[in-house]
């Protein structure tokens, strides 16, 4: 479903990726492990379409994203992709009920229908008791799970999850993996998980090892 080949991405003499390449599946989910500095953040960032690759490309289907224009990409991300990142990435002035809703709002869904998405998502992750607090007023893990509904709450094709755990403590990161991809599953999202963590790799159906920005299996 999700095809890169040949990337390469460069900061000024760093080659952050180096030739790399990688295929996503329907439904799968893929933990991305190696080396602090090996490319695995920049490798999400190219698979998103957060970041254009300076040679390469990407394809979600028949589609080449990569060379889709700024506009394009964003209405694509917002629509086929969620994100969970590490810490802090939810909007700190709304409610955990307001975050989860936000990407339907952004995408013109009714707002009863929004609501209706978003309390029974937020039900499934146990923050329902908290859903009117903002992200400032709730623990990390509370918060983080508000992040998984988020990501999940207008049925996209591909999560993306960078270090998703890698502010909580072992047993909560357990709950919010546990949550994250066992909803996923359910609702047949893929997931590129990047992790340092073995344990973490552990609930992917396949990991990939990363080394020098490039991909070996
Ligand atoms: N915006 C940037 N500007 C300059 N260099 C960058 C930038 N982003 C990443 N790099 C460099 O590219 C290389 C790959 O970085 P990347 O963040 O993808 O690695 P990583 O495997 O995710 O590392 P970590 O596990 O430490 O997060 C590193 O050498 C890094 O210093």
């Amino acid at each position: 479903m999700l095809r890169a080949t040949e990337l390469i991405v460069q900061f000024g003499q760093t080659v952050a990726l180096d030739r790399a390449g990688i295929d996503i599946a329907p439904g799968e989910t893929v933990a991305i492990m190696g080396p602090s500095g090996s490319g695995k953040s920049t490798l999400l960032h190219v698979l998103a379409g957060i970041l254009r690759p300076d040679h390469g490309e990407v394809r979600l289907g028949e589609q080449r994203i990569d060379i889709l224009p700024d506009g394009r990409r964003s209405q694509l991300r917002l629509r086929s992709f969620g994100f969970v990142l590490q810490f802090g990435d939810l909007v700190p002035e709304l409610s955990l009920r307001e975050n989860v809703e936000l990407p339907l709002r952004l995408l013109d869904v009714q707002k009863a229908e929004a609501r209706t998405r978003s309390a029974q998502l937020l039900r499934q992750l146990e923050v329902d008791d908290v859903a009117d607090r903002r992200p400032g007023q709730v623990s990390g893990g509370q918060a983080q799970r508000a992040a998984v509904a988020r990501a999940l709450v207008h049925r996209p094709s591909i999560i993306f999850a960078d270090e998703p755990t890698g502010a909580l403590d072992s047993a909560t990161g357990e709950l919010v993996l546990d949550a994250l991809i066992g909803l996923a599953h359910q609702e047949g999202s893929a997931v590129v998980l990047v992790t340092h963590e073995a344990r973490v790799a552990s609930y992917a159906d396949r990991t990939v090892f990363m080394r020098d920005g490039r991909v070996a299996s």
